[in-house]
């Protein structure tokens, strides 16, 4: 039987998901190597502490691209996609981005699917915290008649947020929504909250089509958020409710985010989808 080659990962950002695939990846000891991380500077001994002396850490792209991963895996900011995406992809690099939400600007993300037709990369994108969208990117094969999304987290999930300049978000007692409007609107303003925004529009009725609401819910069971998403199409209705688990050191990121990361991963290495 022929041996199978490992596959090599470069991360970008130290945080909550990148933490979980390390984590992921220790437990179920699939032929994956995270070769590299890339964090800010003044992090590296930090993080290289955190991390063994496996794994090399690095402050700069250059240095990452070096180790020669097969896929870099962006668990950072839109900002780190925004500044590095078109680099990566156009140096033949397979890209995963989870901060889905820079790509509500339009020139972004065809200056990106430019650069991967350009260094015969690809542009990976996990559904992230929602789950499965292979039900809406089939659904938009016909025709899309309404695709609304609503992402429901407890209140405190929203500081730092410009919700807090228009409520007073511990003093929040029911559901309320905090956001209604456009989807790149929406990713651009809440740019650790709100990415999905983009990424159901994208898998469905676009930019100026899809219906957004953000909803802040003091009565969701702790440590959880929440979203729903309403599809109307020719070929049938799909509504899709989630209740997740929050990092337990990030509230504004569900669990499912770095499990969907991951899986995705995985099916690189396995020899089916499943
Ligand atoms: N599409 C989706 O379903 C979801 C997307 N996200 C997004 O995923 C990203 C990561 O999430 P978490 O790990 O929970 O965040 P986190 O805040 O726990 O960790 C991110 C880490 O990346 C670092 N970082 C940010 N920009 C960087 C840069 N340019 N260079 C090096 N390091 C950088 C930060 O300092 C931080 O340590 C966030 O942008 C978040 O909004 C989060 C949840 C769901
Ligand atoms: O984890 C979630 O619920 C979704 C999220 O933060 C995002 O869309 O940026």
């Amino acid at each position: 039987m022929a041996k199978q080659k490992r596959l090599k990962i470069a991360l970008i950002g130290y945080g909550a998901i990148s933490q979980m695939l390390f984590d992921v990846f220790r437990e179920k000891k699939p032929p994956i190597d995270i070769v590299g991380v890339l964090v800010r500077k003044g992090r590296v001994a930090d993080t290289q502490k955190k991390v063994g002396k496996k794994v090399a850490v690095v402050d700069t792209l250059k240095a990452l691209l070096k180790l020669n991963p097969d896929v870099v895996v962006e668990a950072a900011s839109q900002q780190a996609v925004r500044e590095w995406g078109e680099t990566i992809l156009k140096k033949g690099f397979d890209f995963m981005v989870i901060a889905t939400g820079a790509y509500g600007d339009p020139v972004l993300w065809k200056k990106h699917l430019k650069a991967a037709e350009k260094g015969g990369s690809r542009l990976r994108l996990p559904s992230g915290a929602i789950a499965g969208l292979d039900g809406l990117l089939a659904m938009r094969l016909g025709k899309l008649e309404k695709v609304k999304y609503i992402s429901i987290k407890p209140p405190h999930a929203w500081t730092g947020t410009p919700a807090e300049t228009e409520f007073d978000l511990p003093s929040i007692k029911e559901p309320t929504v905090i956001f209604r409007g456009k989807p790149a609107d929406a990713g651009r303003l809440y740019p650790k909250n709100a990415n999905l925004a983009v990424t159901v529009a994208l898998c469905g009725a676009g930019l100026d089509n899809t219906e957004i609401e953000l909803v802040a819910d003091p009565t969701l069971p702790p440590g959880t958020n929440a979203s729903k998403l309403e599809v109307v199409a020719d070929s049938g209705e799909l509504k899709l409710e989630r209740l997740g688990r929050a990092m337990p050191d990030n509230p504004k990121t569900g669990v499912l985010t770095a499990l969907t990361m991951a899986d995705d991963l995985l099916k690189i290495v396995r020899h089916s989808d499943w």
